[in-house]
């Protein structure tokens, strides 16, 4: 049975995008900074949410109106099995069954991508899906995201959307979405509740037309360039 309830985050440590934040920000500039104040490494933007819940569609936008470099976790080992790297196999049989693939392999992808490019602003979309998967990113990059996006989207939303995406991709069926929804509430929630004890989590409302959505999504970069001023 699907839920149309939304997960639970821990609501006072998480910020949520209303229109009345909307108003007091859409007059700052859309340009958000390379680096947070007193950072030292790339800005880095974690985008979090189930599967279908929006988030490579929300990412283009981010790229079109704020030019971050958009890393897709998914996309990365998808190419992986394309290339028929030593690991396509592996890859191949972890995404059919909707499982994670071990944290060494999807960051050492993420790690070469962020090192071969000149981009000071990262996008990266659909990691970390575990807290392994979290504490192998900081123990490997040494870096922590600036930000978290958390798409947060109805499970019955989710399946329809997937099951009507129509890329071909061999985890769009119900049988692996299924799968992907467990591990998702199961291994993913709790990477989400982290980054808001954090106090580093925007939670999207991500039912809505994909511009309704995005304007919450500009509401967060134009607060943060209020706050890194
Ligand atoms: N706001 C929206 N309303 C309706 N459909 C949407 C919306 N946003 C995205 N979609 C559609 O839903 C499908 C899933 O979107 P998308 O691929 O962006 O999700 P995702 O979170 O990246 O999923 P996954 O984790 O499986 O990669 C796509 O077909 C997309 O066009
Ligand atoms: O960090 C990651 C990201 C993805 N996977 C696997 O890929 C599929 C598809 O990922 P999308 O982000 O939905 O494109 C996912 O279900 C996992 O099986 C991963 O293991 N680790
Ligand atoms: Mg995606």
């Amino acid at each position: 049975m699907l839920g149309q309830q939304r997960y639970i985050i821990l609501a006072d440590a998480s910020y949520s995008i209303t229109a009345y934040n909307l108003k007091i920000w859409e007059s700052f500039t859309t340009e958000i900074p390379t680096q947070v104040k007193g950072g030292k490494g790339p800005f880095i933007c974690f985008v979090l949410g189930g599967p279908g819940s929006g988030k490579g569609t929300q990412c283009a936008k981010i790229v079109k109106n704020y030019g971050l470099t958009h890393l897709s976790a998914g996309e990365l080992l998808r190419r992986e099995i394309a290339s028929n790297s030593e690991y396509g196999t592996t890859i191949l049989n972890t995404i059919k069954e909707g499982k994670i693939v071990p944290s060494e392999v999807t960051v050492s992808l993420i790690q070469k991508e962020m090192e071969s490019s000149d981009s000071k602003k990262f996008l990266i979309d659909g990691f970390p899906r575990s807290e392994e998967n979290r504490a192998a990113f900081e123990r490997i990059m040494g870096a922590e995201p600036d930000i978290v996006l958390f798409f947060d989207c109805p499970e019955e939303e989710m399946v329809n959307r997937v099951l009507n995406r129509n890329e071909g991709r061999v985890d769009d069926n119900i049988d692996t979405v299924r799968k992907r929804l467990q591990v998702f509430k199961a291994l993913n929630l709790p990477v989400i509740n982290y980054y808001a004890r954090r106090g580093k989590l925007y939670t999207i409302n991500a039912v809505g037309t994909v511009d309704e959505i995005f304007e919450q999504v500009r509401a967060v970069f134009a607060a943060l360039k209020l706050v890194t001023e």
